[in-house]
């Protein structure tokens, strides 16, 4: 695997420091601790170092080094959910601290209540199970003001609903609980559901766990850990299963605002600032993109599927998917947009499943829709097929975070290609850190 450049020794390798321990994997890998001082002599891709740890050189992964002096941080991306850059939140790679400070105020809250495709959706899984949720045990996992809950508590007869919630909001749940009169059915609990006691098993284990692209956050992982503590035998999950969907679009207007621009701003040229617009705005995902249904050059497709009642959390390290669109219309194939779709089953056999669509099909959510600009658009035309994967791998150290990785095809039926076996006009590959 050394390439030619890994076996040199180059003239000054780069100190770096060890943010947390590492067991490599492969032989060529190295194996280090937390404040290890690592030289890096080559650096052969943006994820694995070559580097030596007294005398061993080995294949690291770049994000579990910090360069330079402790705490210089990149920029962070403004990002929905508060991450903080100070040193504590090295030691901490859940940035709990953050990210549940940040669901102790109103704002985020807010944001999910007014979201009435989101809300609604609960109010309609609790409410078209109501008589099979009688003298049933719940759990509300991640429950924030408790909205889930209360619509149990008004809406069926459950013998009690378990409203967890880890962050400074569940004092206030408590007071929504007893301002509504459902005391009697839903307990409150402050805490990680992976970490509170309930004094039994659960019938039903409902949550609102999804993120932008479905898996920021990583709160899945939370569920996941409940279910499997808490969810008795035969217990139901809600969402029962989630899908990721994935089509290639135009993105006209975003391109002009940030790219396009540069070319005649008041009648001047500024295109040398155009790599670096690329570099600013098109390296990272833009979430809460709203696409248009007329911006899709194909049919969507489902590139994910997560089953909930047998997805394991080391499953969620890395995700593949495959994908083949083909092109209904021409148009520039400036990138892709993703979201998710989540269903929930009914506790009848039989009974009718209910959809959550995050799609540009469906009523608008806050989270929105999620887009991977291009380096460069691209032409395509109706008949075409873009093919390729897409691979959404967790961050080994900041674990809220994933990397998005895109590969694609362009097969051409109707223009001249360069490469006639496949017929393959272009090739790209991109990844996309969500959000280091
Ligand atoms: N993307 C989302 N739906 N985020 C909702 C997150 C809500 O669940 C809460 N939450 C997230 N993870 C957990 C956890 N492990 N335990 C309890 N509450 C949690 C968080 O404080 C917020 O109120």
């Amino acid at each position: 695997m050394q390439t030619e450049k890994e076996d040199e020794d180059d003239a000054s390798p780069e100190e770096c420091f060890a943010r947390s321990d590492f067991t490599g994997g492969g032989s060529d890998q190295l194996s280090f601790s937390s404040g290890d001082k690592l030289l890096v002599h080559a650096k052969p891709s943006s994820d694995w170092w070559w580097a030596e740890l007294r005398g061993v050189r080995g294949y690291v992964p770049a994000s579990y080094l910090r360069t330079g002096a402790a705490g210089e941080e990149e920029q962070e991306e403004e990002e929905e959910v508060e991450v903080d850059d100070d040193d504590t939140s090295l030691e901490d790679p859940w940035q709990d601290e953050e990210y549940f400070g940040s669901y102790g105020t109103l704002r985020l809250h807010l944001e999910m209540l007014s979201d009435k495709s989101r809300t609604e959706a609960y109010r309609q899984v609790i409410r078209s199970n109501s008589a099979s949720l009688r003298n049933k045990v719940v759990m509300d996992l991640g429950c924030g003001t408790g909205i889930i809950s209360l619509f149990c508590a008004q809406l069926a007869q459950p013998s009690v609903v378990y409203a967890v919630e880890a962050s400074s909001m569940a004092d206030y749940t408590r007071q929504l609980v007893k301002q509504n009169e459902c005391e009697e059915v839903v307990t409150v609990l402050q805490g990680r559901a992976e970490e509170i006691e309930l004094p039994e098993q659960v019938d039903v284990l409902v949550s609102e766990w999804m993120g932008n692209c479905l898996l920021f956050e990583f709160m899945v992982e939370s569920v996941l850990l409940a279910r499997d503590r808490w969810l008795r035998e035969g217990g139901v999950m809600w969402p029962s299963s989630a899908a990721l969907a994935l089509v290639p679009c135009q993105a006209d207007t975003y391109y002009a605002e940030k790219m396009a621009f540069w070319e005649r701003p008041y009648g001047l040229d500024f295109t040398p600032l155009q790599p670096l617009a690329q570099q600013e705005f098109f390296t990272k995902p833009k979430f809460s993109h709203l696409i248009e249904p007329s911006d899709c050059l194909s049919a969507p497709c489902d590139v994910i599927y997560l089953d909930m009642y047998t997805l394991q959390v080391k499953d969620l390290e890395e995700i593949k998917g495959q994908f083949h669109f083909c092109v209904e219309k021409s148009g520039v194939f400036h990138g892709f947009t993703a979201w998710f779709t989540v269903h929930f089953e009914s506790l009848e056999t039989g009974g009718a499943t209910v959809e959550l669509n995050t799609g540009p099909n469906s009523e608008p959510t806050h989270w929105k829709q999620t887009l991977f600009m291009l380096d460069r658009p691209v032409s395509v035309y109706a008949g075409d097929s873009i093919s390729g994967t897409i691979v959404l791998r967790r961050n080994p150290v900041w674990r809220r975070h994933m990397t998005v990785t895109l590969h694609w095809n362009i097969n051409s039926t109707t223009e001249e290609t360069d490469n006639c076996q496949a017929n393959i006009k272009s090739v790209g590959t991109k990844s996309f850190p969500m959000w280091r």
